[in-house]
């Protein structure tokens, strides 16, 4: 039995708590709006979650540092984001603040609604600290939830995040009702756009066809449980993304990360068509037929 306290009471955070409650370990689920104090758990805790979105992670970072963590603690990351100030990803953040801590970035095909439901699922456990990642491997793995490790945590975490644009692409798909053949010309040129960002970031391309990229790539483009899929979905109907965000209630990390990634490619002179066309479909310079259009005129090529 270990001892978890979980940052974040949204709905991923909570279901976390849950499958670590159900395997028999002691969970102290902490909020911003919690009423007892982060410090006062912190010292017994055997492993830290964070599953805040990625607007809340520097002042969890924060929070956290002003505690006296040990160096010990595992922290573990889930959220699937990109920092604006300097396209870091949360796991390089908290590398950064805790440089002696072990960090494992939890990222897969898990859409909470369904894990709540207690359907089964699979998700990787990834760190260049192999014994942290199979301690929370062995931590969460269940009858329902089966947990992978793997040592590229940065293509794990960028698989988790990436795929997030190309749900807002899907559910804009769908939306339009392109058809079968559409979508899947769609998520199969969305693979190569994220192997080629995460290679130039330092990833290893192997990771993104496992479960936290090809993976969570099918499992969010397929899913109207996908807050990513239905803004896409809904700015296919004509509704302006102000309206879709005010009535989503919840986080569509996406929006932020297509942004982040076109400020990225832009610096690096990655080549990301489908994210420019999310991008520009999200900062209002076209429509979604447009931004279909744009794709399928773009100057003939080799497939690889
Ligand atoms: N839901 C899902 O299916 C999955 C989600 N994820 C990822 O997990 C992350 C969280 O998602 P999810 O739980 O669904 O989102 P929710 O919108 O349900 O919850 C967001 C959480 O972040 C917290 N938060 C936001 N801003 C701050 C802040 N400034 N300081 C402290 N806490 C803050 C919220 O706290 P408060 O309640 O106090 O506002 C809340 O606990 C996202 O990055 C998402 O991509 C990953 C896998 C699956
Ligand atoms: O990341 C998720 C499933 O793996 C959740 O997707 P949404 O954030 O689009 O709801």
């Amino acid at each position: 039995m270990a001892i978890l306290t979980i940052i974040g009471g949204g709905a991923w955070g909570s279901a976390l708590a849950n499958l670590a409650t159900k395997k028999g370990n002691q969970v102290h689920l902490w909020s911003r709006r919690s009423s007892f104090e982060l410090e006062s758990v912190i010292t017994s805790t055997d492993i830290v979650v964070s599953a805040v979105s990625m607007k809340g992670v520097a002042a969890t970072v924060d929070r956290l540092l002003a505690t006296n963590l040990s160096p010990n603690t595992i922290i573990v990351t889930v959220t699937k984001g990109l920092d604006p100030a300097t396209t870091n990803t949360p796991s390089q953040i908290w590398q950064t603040a805790f440089p002696h801590n072990p960090i494992v970035v939890l990222s897969g095909p898990n859409l909470s609604e369904e894990i709540r439901q207690g359907l089964p699922a699979a998700t990787v456990a990834a760190s260049f600290d192999l014994s942290a990642a199979k301690q929370v491997q062995n931590i969460y793995s269940s009858e329902i939830f089966r947990v992978y490790v793997n040592q590229d945590p940065l293509g794990t975490e960028l698989g988790g995040t990436l795929k997030n644009v190309f749900a807002i692409a899907a559910g804009v798909c769908d939306g339009l009702q392109l058809g079968t053949n559409a979508k899947s010309a769609l998520l199969t040129r969305a693979l190569p756009e994220m192997i080629r960002v995460g290679v130039r970031l330092g990833a290893q391309a192997e990771t993104f066809y496992g479960l936290s990229g090809l993976g969570d790539l099918l499992a969010t483009c397929n899913s109207s449980l996908s807050r990513n899929y239905r803004v896409g979905f809904r700015l296919s109907q004509g509704k302006s993304l102000e309206e879709i965000l005010q009535e989503l209630q919840s986080t569509a990390e996406g929006v932020n990360t297509t942004n982040v990634l076109i400020d990225l490619a832009n610096q690096r002179g990655i080549e990301v068509p489908v994210s420019r066309q999310v991008y520009r479909l999200l900062n209002g310079e076209i429509t979604p037929e447009q931004a279909v259009l744009a794709l399928m005129e773009r100057a003939l090529k080799p497939e690889i």
